[in-house]
């Protein structure tokens, strides 16, 4: 992929995450800079991928032909007005924030912007990301190509026609990673009930987890129910699982909490 610039203002969990991605799919680490206020998040970043880093955000933003912004959403409006100073009409902006849209991010940094909005997930540290990106109509091609070989190069990715589906992206793969490990804790909690020590519980839970996603990946014409079924032996051990989740209504519990994913999403585009 092209090798521009590109400064990541903020390195927290989840630009670290690009950046090992980045660097893992052979980008040039001397192109990458990192900006936080404290050396606590930036030592580590320099010592494992071997970027440069800053606590400048307007230096870093300067000098990059790509800005990043993955900063909380909360303190987005703080950390944008000292970068206002910024001709951005060179560069492209890539804002990795919840519940920030363009038209503010376009207000916050008083410019009219390259804009993608990208909504990424943590596995992208391991080259398994699934991003969603959305821009508008005037994003030159060559920009959307950077932003499509960016996420790209630590994961999968799908554009969106709409703004507002990148809530939706948030719910059903930026935000579900926890949702996954969240179900994987149960089990492993189960399983010690059960009398599994813990690491023998967490091998169980993850080499099943990654055994199943391996199938769904593996059988993309097979659809998840049917996978399901083959697992279900009628009158057997998973029919009586699975009834006791559907007694239990895990489909709408499932569609409550991507839901109310979205719904924080959209009361986050107001407060902040
Ligand atoms: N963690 C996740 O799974 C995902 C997070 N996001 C978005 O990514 C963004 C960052 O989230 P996380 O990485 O989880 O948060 P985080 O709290 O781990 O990282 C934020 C970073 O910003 C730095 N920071 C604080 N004040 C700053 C300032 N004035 N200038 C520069 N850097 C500053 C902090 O030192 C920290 O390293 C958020 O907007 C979030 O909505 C998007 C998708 C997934
Ligand atoms: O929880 C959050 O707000 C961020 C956005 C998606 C994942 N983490």
């Amino acid at each position: 992929m092209e090798q521009r610039s590109i400064a990541f203002i903020g390195a927290g969990n989840m630009a670290r995450s690009i950046i090992a991605g980045l660097i893992a799919s052979g980008y040039d680490a001397k192109k990458i800079t990192a900006t936080a206020p404290s050396e606590t998040r930036l030592a580590p970043l320099q010592h494992d991928f071997g970027i440069n880093t800053d606590s400048d955000n307007l230096r870093a933003a300067q000098q990059a032909d790509v800005v990043v912004l993955a900063v909380k959403p909360q303190l987005m409006a703080d950390v944008c007005l000292p970068l206002q100073a910024v001709d951005f009409s060179n560069k492209l902006v890539i804002s990795i924030a919840a519940g920030i849209n363009s038209a503010r991010l376009a207000t916050m940094l008083d410019s009219q912007l390259h804009l993608v909005r990208v909504m990424p997930n943590t596995p992208a540290l391991i080259g398994k990301g699934m991003s969603g990106l959305y821009a508008d109509s005037t994003l030159a091609p060559q920009d959307h190509q950077f932003a499509s070989d960016l996420l790209q190069a630590v994961g999968e990715i799908c554009w969106v026609k709409q703004e507002a589906d990148i809530n939706g992206i948030i719910a059903a793969a930026g935000s579900a990673p926890a949702y996954f490990f969240l179900f994987m804790e149960a089990i492993q909690q189960q399983a010690m009930a059960q009398g599994f020590d813990e690491q023998t519980a967490r091998l169980l839970v993850q080499q099943t987890a990654l055994g199943a996603a391996a199938m769904v990946q593996a059988n993309p014409e097979t659809d998840l129910a049917t996978l399901r079924q083959q697992v279900t032996s009628k009158g057997g051990t998973t029919a009586e699982a699975i009834n006791t989740f559907n007694h239990h209504h895990l489909t709408e519990i499932v569609a409550k909490a991507m839901q109310a994913a979205v719904a924080r999403a959209q009361e986050m585009e107001q407060l902040f």
